[in-house]
């Protein structure tokens, strides 16, 4: 037999991924954003072919996929090169040629919705309001644009209508942690979960019918749970609750009068149906332990998005009680086998809090002994059992990982994510070095011989890191982090402006502080070779963060490499950029590890 030689490792990185799906009323098209061809555009799936057939050639990654509700043409959002200013186009069904409906240069826009007789699509916009938003509606057939509603005190989306459409849902962002939603209904504006000064967060939220509205809320409690809001008696109920987890997503099957749930259980998500003639949860299989979006057909069939630690993105239907994929993404020519699950570890932090952490730990005949420490990004997010191509790559190079959810993380509950809020720099900087400690204990590795890497929060807490406790590491890699907090408050997009003072801390009140957990104050500290990455477009971390960081650094005579990527903007969407990033990475570590490898 033909002995064939081990996969090419740069194979891990030319795994597709797919940023978002729709599906017509009929259920004879499916139409999602992936990198098939490199770079991301929409390609379809004309049942009940699932064969994908290229829709868009622009090469631009899509934010907001819907159909018409008649099913005659397609509604998608794309920016230009990560810069986040999202314009809206129409698509026909057979693809081609975009026709640019919204062309606010230099706006962002969000949230694409369309009426029911697809006559007019309602977006919310910086456009005239840029930290709160305006929502406009745009008449398809005169162009003719009106505005329906105008933000104040905070970002301001119009979420969802009401059957009849007579009245809307609106979703009011103050910080992550604080978010309230309301129902316009005849020039009144009601609240959805009671009058309260106490910080709590309306996650998702729809209408049943004309006067009965179900929402995820932590209101009141620590996790979020399922609850209903009737209209006419303008009465809040709490229905369900699952120990520990928080609900995220919820979607309402009409043919069946049930509704689907997603939650958030530290590093995976969980499925539910909840019967609400029987007002029964039931637990579902789910094909995948993270949950990225689902639809319910008007048949009840439902489409869902999703990725595990080992399995890439893929979207799976399940129909007549049974889950099939339908899109086989995987790794080229990579066998289940040679990929690796985390282990999941809880260390006790400085405090006394208990930190659940993933350990992505290489195959032993891989194994270099090196630990790679990776801080996550948000930081209101996790690091959780998803599919990371370079995760993937870094470890069949024998590099293990380890990744903690520190405090402030997200899937622990509400007052554990607050409890990064004005605290960038103190709880969550000890949290991480508890980890490193917990690793240097435990026999993994030794104090000085760590590689560092992380993206944006997780960038930021790798300078952070580098710069104060320098002697755990021998070598860091910042991905588009914040280098110095007072510039970055100041270069935000404008309409997270208004929750930065809550989030991160006022550059007036909060000066001290904030100079003490900015990472720019250290770099006496950072003395360890720095490999910095930035996206010349991103638009969250400007390129200014790192450019600054790295001047300041070449000054003082440091070693450190600069990559910066013209076409992107926070992340890397294009593959031909995310394999040269993680070559740059591995070529960069492997210098200065005792492990060489050719590149
Ligand atoms: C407002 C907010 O929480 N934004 C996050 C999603 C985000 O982009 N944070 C940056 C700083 C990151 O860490 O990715």
């Amino acid at each position: 037999m033909i002995k064939f030689p081990k996969p090419d490792v740069s194979q891990f990185l030319k795994t597709f991924a797919i940023g978002d799906f729709a599906v017509n009323r009929d259920e004879s098209q499916l139409v999602f954003s992936t990198n098939l061809s490199g770079q991301y555009n929409i390609w379809a799936m004309n049942f009940p072919s699932t064969f994908p057939v290229q829709m868009t050639f622009n090469n631009q990654s899509c934010q907001g996929l819907l159909y018409d509700k008649q099913g005659r043409f397609i509604i998608s959002g794309f920016d230009t090169d990560g810069d986040e200013n999202t314009q809206f186009y129409a698509l026909p069904l057979e693809g081609g040629t975009l026709k640019q409906l919204v062309n606010n240069e230099k706006v962002r826009n969000f949230f694409p919705a369309l009426s029911k007789d697809g006559k007019k699509l309602y977006y919310s916009s910086g456009k005239g309001n840029p930290s709160y938003l305006n929502v406009y509606a745009l008449d398809l057939e005169s162009g003719e644009e009106e505005k329906v509603s105008e933000g104040k005190e905070a970002m301001t989306f119009l979420y969802c209508f009401s059957p009849d459409e007579s009245s809307q849902l609106y979703y009011k962002m103050y910080a992550n942690t604080y978010s309230l939603m309301f129902v316009r209904k005849g020039g009144e504006d009601i609240y959805i979960t009671p009058e309260t000064d106490e910080h709590h967060t309306v996650s998702d939220a729809l209408f049943v019918t004309e006067d009965l509205v179900y929402l995820l809320t932590n209101y009141d409690e620590d996790f979020t749970y399922l609850a209903s809001f009737d209209l006419k008696a303008k009465q809040f109920t709490k229905i369900k609750a699952m120990d520990k987890e928080s609900f995220a997503m919820l979607k309402y099957d009409k043919k069946n009068h049930q509704l689907y749930l997603s939650s958030e259980k530290g590093v995976e998500d969980y499925l539910y149906k909840f019967d609400l003639s029987k007002n029964e949860m039931v637990r579902m299989q789910s094909p995948c332990s993270i949950i990225e979006k689902m639809i319910i057909a008007d048949s009840g069939n439902l489409y869902l998005l999703g990725r595990s630690a080992i399995k890439p993105h893929n979207i799976y239907k399940f129909s007549a009680d049974k889950w099939e994929s339908l899109t086989q993404y995987s790794v080229p020519g990579v066998a289940d086998e040679d990929l690796v699950a985390p282990e999941v570890v809880t260390y006790t932090s400085f405090d006394g809090l208990e930190i659940e952490s993933l350990f992505f730990k290489a195959k032993q005949e891989n194994d270099n002994g090196e630990i790679i420490f990776w801080p996550h990004g948000g930081p209101q997010a996790a690091e959780r059992k998803f599919f990371r191509a370079s995760f993937q790559f870094l470890l069949n190079h024998g590099y293990s990982i380890f990744a903690p959810n520190f405090r402030g993380s997200t899937g622990y509950g509400h007052k554990f994510t607050k409890m990064v809020e004005g605290d960038w720099g103190y709880g969550p900087r000890l949290d991480n070095v508890a980890a490193l400690d917990w690793l240097i204990e435990q026999g993994y590795t030794e104090k000085g011989n760590i590689l560092l890497m992380g993206g944006s929060y997780g960038g930021y807490m790798a300078l952070l890191l580098h710069g104060r406790h320098a002697d755990y590491f021998k070598a860091v890699v910042d991905i588009f982090g914040p280098s110095d907090l007072f510039t970055f408050i100041e270069s935000v997009p404008e309409d997270w402006k208004p929750i930065m003072d809550l989030w991160v801390g006022n550059p007036e009140k909060d000066k001290e502080k904030l100079i003490e957990f900015s990472p720019i104050t250290y770099l006496d500290g950072m003395t360890k070779p720095m490999l910095v990455i930035q996206g010349a477009n991103d638009p969250r971390v400007v390129k200014e963060e790192s450019d600054q960081i790295v001047k300041a650094l070449k000054e003082k005579g440091r070693v450190v490499e600069y990559m910066l990527l013209e076409d992107e903007g926070h992340g890397f969407s294009k593959k031909e950029n995310e394999i040269a990033v993680y070559q740059k990475i591995l070529s960069f570590l492997s210098e200065y590890t005792s492990n060489k490898v050719n590149v």
